[in-house]
């Protein structure tokens, strides 16, 4: 559950007073999330959502992300809205963190996608990058490159612990992705985690998106290979060509992917598919027993890593190649 930091109540209603925001009814923690502490605030004006920013949030990135929502909002993309305090600022703190009350969104994230679901969640990704256009704040991405780098250099030396040969294959596959990583691809905002749990919909219509938390700068063509891998891959690792032809479909639709990113889907690909296999090997070997957080598995990331590094051509996902 990932409540990393506790609250009382008498703090959450001085904290309250700062907000235009009713008066405090109940609250609770929220049990799903890796990264921040999240609480469910019913006030007099409503439901609320509280956000306690954690470990790998920095504090100077938080106008770049409560700014976005702000500005995605006003160009109708339906997701979370941080409120301001009386004094017009987005952020405060509570329990020692930095804090922001947001709004609370209907719907529920889906346990199982069907490709119906995958079409509308690249629809509303390319809207997204659409309306991302025009934010005037930039943040680079902490987790390309450079910061999987960093992370592997945490974790290589017990990475054999978890899979007997990982040490040698994961640095094999860095060293490979330094040298083939695209360049000159249309970039814009990213979200950069646009997972199931990130995507709420109201019986089969997409209503809205949330946890803004890793978005930056960096390729939109990358945005997409990340949603291949967070939603079209069954449990038992297969690929599911049909919601990857739904996904693209629902992309193409609203912004039509460019021959050059296409192109480059399966190298971006096996980065994303690094990516999460990195923090998540990460956070495997430096969660304590008994922590209240469900650590994810590494090990799925690695498997649709090495299904990428057999695709040889995007064709393979479900889409036409010219
Ligand atoms: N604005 C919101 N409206 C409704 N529910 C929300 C909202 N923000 C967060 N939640 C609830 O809190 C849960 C965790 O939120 P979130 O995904 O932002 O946390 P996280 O720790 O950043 O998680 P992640 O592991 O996806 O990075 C969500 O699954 C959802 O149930
Ligand atoms: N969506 C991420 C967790 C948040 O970074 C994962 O599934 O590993």
């Amino acid at each position: 559950m990932a409540v990393y930091t506790d609250i009382n109540e008498v703090d959450l209603k001085a904290f309250l007073t700062q907000y235009d925001a009713g008066e405090l009814m109940s609250y609770k923690g929220i049990a799903e999330g890796v990264e921040n502490s999240n609480f469910l605030l019913h006030t007099t004006a409503g439901s609320l959502i509280l956000t306690l920013y954690e470990k790998r949030v920095e504090k100077s990135d938080l106008p770049f992300f409560l700014g976005l929502m702000h500005h995605l909002s006003s160009r109708g993309v339906n997701c979370p809205l941080p409120l301001p305090r009386h004094d017009g600022a987005l952020l405060g703190e509570l329990s020692g963190r930095p804090a922001a009350l947001i709004t609370f969104l209907e719907g529920m994230w889906l346990r199982k996608p069907e490709p119906a679901h995958c079409r509308e969640v690249g629809r509303a990704l390319a809207g997204m990058h659409i309306a991302s256009d025009g934010f005037a704040l930039r943040r680079a991405n902490a987790l390309s490159l450079d910061g999987w780098k960093t992370l592997w250099a945490k974790s290589a030396g017990r990475a054999d612990e978890v899979l007997s040969g990982l040490e040698e294959e994961i640095g094999a596959e860095l060293a490979f992705l330094e040298g083939a990583w695209p360049k000159g691809l249309p970039e814009g905002v990213i979200h950069a985690d646009l997972f199931p749990d990130n995507v709420f919909f109201l019986g089969d219509q997409l209503s809205g998106l949330i946890d803004f938390y890793f978005a930056c700068n960096d390729m939109l063509a990358y945005d997409v290979s990340i949603c291949l891998n967070a939603w079209c891959f069954e449990k038992d690792g297969s690929y599911n060509i049909t919601k990857g032809m739904a996904l693209l479909d629902g992309y193409n639709a609203v912004r039509p992917l460019s021959a050059a990113e296409i192109a480059a889907l399966p190298v971006l690909a096996r980065g994303s598919a690094l990516r999460f296999f990195l923090t998540r090997l990460y956070d495997w070997l430096t969660t304590p027993e008994g922590a209240l957080v469900v650590k994810k598995d590494p090990i799925e990331y690695l498997r649709k890593l090495r299904f990428h590094r057999q695709v040889a051509s995007a064709a393979e996902y479900g889409l036409e190649t010219a």
